[in-house]
């Protein structure tokens, strides 16, 4: 049978009330993050899937090694860090020195008794939701493990209702915001690193308790903005087998902007994506930069 073909019970589980992808998420890998030992001093860099997860993967470790890229020039981004709940075992985490970076794309009511007891420090990061549905559509295209959507209107309604791998982008969104009082969390978005990269660089290092001068700033921001970023293979996905992943329709580093929506949209979808938008974030008080 062609992936293509394949139903979406051939390729997603439900776990905790989201669709999760079979082939990764594992009976053993979710075991294994619910029993996951933290450490205070971990780093958790937490997103909704498309919101610059691999972006953040690279930011990071240049943060810790002070610029050096040794880390982000010579071990992928999946394992570098690694995602928490995808068969991360098999990079023996607890060999690893303090502090130790992590990804998920868990959402916060999903997380475990251990990660809300210790209270590692996480990093939040938000992208507009248009946007983030935008590169979930071209993603899920090239992907063996994602079902690729039917009509954008299928998948549309699909990532609106929660249907799409990990859950509702509102419930993620509100979840996390809704944990600033009891956790250590700095919350960022995509567009405010594209507005300006070096000053959330600098938010980032304050936060992770790391001062780095304002040469190893500029350093760090010129190797992570996307002309150059998309051209490290280490992060580029290039090394993913084809099979999974297939970059000649459409690169996993593909566009890189804010807005894209625009392009992707028709308008009645933008105004129906909107007032779903409306009525589910009436009661946030956070002000998001795209709105
Ligand atoms: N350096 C840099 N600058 C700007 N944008 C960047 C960068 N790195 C990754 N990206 C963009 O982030 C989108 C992928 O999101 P994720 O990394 O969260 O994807 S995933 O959840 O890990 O699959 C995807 O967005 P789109 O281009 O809109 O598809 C990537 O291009």
């Amino acid at each position: 049978m062609q992936v293509a073909d394949m139903a979406e019970e051939d390729l997603y589980i439900v776990y905790k009330g989201v669709h999760l992808i079979k082939q990764t998420h594992t009976p053993e890998s979710l075991k294994y993050y619910d029993e996951f030992s933290f450490r205070p001093e971990d780093i958790l860099i937490v997103t909704y899937p498309k919101s610059g997860t691999v972006w953040m993967q690279e930011i990071v470790p240049l943060i810790l090694s002070q610029g050096d890229p040794v880390v982000v020039d010579t071990v992928p981004n999946w394992s570098r860090v690694p995602w928490l709940e995808s068969r991360a075992f098999i990079h023996n985490l607890d060999q690893r020195p303090s502090p130790r970076v992590f990804t998920t794309h868990f959402q916060y009511n999903m997380m475990s008794t251990g990660f809300l007891k210790v209270k590692p420090r996480v990093i939040y990061v938000m992208r507009n939701p248009k946007d983030v549905f935008t590169s979930y559509s071209h993603f899920s295209r090239m992907t063996s493990y994602l079902v690729s959507p039917v009509t954008q209107t299928e998948f549309l309604h699909k990532f609106l209702d929660g249907k799409a791998i990990f859950g509702s982008w509102f419930n993620h969104v509100k979840g996390w915001l809704s944990a600033a009082e009891q956790q250590h969390i700095m919350y960022i978005s995509y567009e405010e690193m594209i507005l300006d990269l070096e000053a959330s660089v600098t938010r980032m290092a304050q936060f992770l308790d790391t001062p780095l001068d304002s040469e190893m700033i500029r350093k760090i921001t010129d190797r992570c903005v996307f002309k150059n970023m998309k051209k490290n293979k280490m992060s580029n996905y290039s090394l993913m087998p084809s099979k999974m992943m297939d970059q000649n329709g459409s690169e996993f580093l593909r566009k890189g902007i804010a807005g894209d929506w625009k392009n992707h949209l028709t308008a009645a979808e933008a105004e129906y994506f909107d007032e779903f938008y409306r009525k589910q974030m009436q009661d946030v008080k956070y002000t998001f930069v795209w709105d």
